[in-house]
């Protein structure tokens, strides 16, 4: 019988508690502990549950999840927050196992791992790579457009979409983060080095899930001049041994952001000419930018297949 591991959500009638609760019913390897609805809240039920799991997930706001890590004192227990709470913290470990075989290994053995946020997982999908391949320099004056599904926003928003009496106004996309300070901007200069964080434009549409983030390329602007075939072969080859990061192209001409929806994919369309080009991740906001990235660290930290319960 296949070896068993507990693992605990906080958090777990969430919009990212739920996905990742129904990833975990079906994997064979966890032992899902729930809480009872009126104990949700409880901090000592809570306690109690998260200092015997071997696995615990924290889907809450940012501060409740600052506070739940203080109820965990088993140091046998590996914390793996959704939240944006330690992602740029150095005694976390940044949970995109694709960008290197260190990054693989520190998370293997981390305790405390912060789960990439989904903006972030778009645009670092794309721009680690560019610059740790020298073809743009940390100083590139970096900008970045996403399309996302309003599950992005969780339940709050997910009610403000779907209620019967909403503005016209949600039926066309709404940028937002209009005053630069949106909160995935400090974790994408942090993981990926560059100097400044990019020129970042969120936009959130009428449709449940689905993410794309585009970064423009100036080729003029590049340290090392690349021709559009060889930009892609480059990407090919960094992602060569990814289960769930593809290179494609898209014929229609026409990319839809819901492409991945219900996946763990993130796939990079790097698209244009030798002059201008763009770099588009898509991917699934609550799948590879959210709970599929956050089963995705738990089976590496367990050793297991990390493609175990993901598509
Ligand atoms: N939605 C998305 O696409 C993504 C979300 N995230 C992050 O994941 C985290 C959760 O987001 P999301 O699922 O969207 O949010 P939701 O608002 O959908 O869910 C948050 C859940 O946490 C519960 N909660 C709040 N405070 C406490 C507490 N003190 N103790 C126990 N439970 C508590 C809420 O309870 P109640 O139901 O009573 O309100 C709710 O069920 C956030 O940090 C978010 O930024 C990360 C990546 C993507
Ligand atoms: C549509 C919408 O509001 N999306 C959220 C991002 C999703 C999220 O919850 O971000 P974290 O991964 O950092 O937790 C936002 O842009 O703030």
């Amino acid at each position: 019988m296949a070896m068993k591991y507990k693992v605990y959500i906080d958090g777990q009638v969430g919009t990212t508690g739920l996905q990742l609760r129904q990833r975990l019913e079906h994997h064979p390897n966890i032992e899902l502990m729930l809480i009872s609805e009126e104990l949700r809240k409880d901090e000592a039920e809570r306690k109690r549950l998260m200092n015997s799991a071997d696995v615990v997930f924290l889907c809450l706001p940012d501060e409740a999840a600052k506070e739940a890590v203080f109820l965990v004192e088993n140091p046998n227990v590996c914390i793996i927050d959704a939240s944006t709470a330690h992602r740029t913290n150095p005694l976390w470990t940044y949970g995109f196992p694709e960008l290197s075989p260190a990054h693989r290994q520190e998370i293997a053995k981390a305790k405390r791992i912060a789960n990439p946020g989904c903006h972030a997982t778009g645009f670092i999908a794309a721009a680690y790579p560019l610059v740790k391949l020298g073809i743009l320099s940390p100083d590139y004056p970096f900008s970045a457009h996403s399309i996302t599904g309003y599950s992005g926003g969780g339940k709050g928003m997910i009610q403000e979409y779907e209620a019967s009496d909403r503005p016209d106004a949600f039926e066309s996309p709404r940028q937002y983060g209009l005053n630069q300070t949106h909160k995935h901007l400090p974790e994408m200069q942090y993981v990926t080095g560059i100097s400044a964080p990019p020129v970042f434009t969120p936009i959130v549409c009428d449709f449940y899930r689905g993410m794309e983030t585009c970064i423009p390329l100036h080729t003029d602007l590049f340290l090392k001049k690349v021709t559009k075939a060889e930009l892609i072969a480059y990407f090919q080859d960094f992602y060569k041994d990814s289960n769930f990061i593809k290179i494609a192209h898209e014929e229609s001409g026409f990319l839809a952001s819901n492409l991945l929806a219900d996946s763990n994919g993130l796939t990079l369309y790097i698209e244009g000419n030798d002059q201008r080009m763009t770099i588009t991740s898509v991917f699934d906001n609550l799948g590879k930018g959210a709970s599929g990235a956050a089963v995705q660290n738990m089976n590496i930290v367990l050793g297991l297949d990390e493609t175990e319960s993901l598509i």
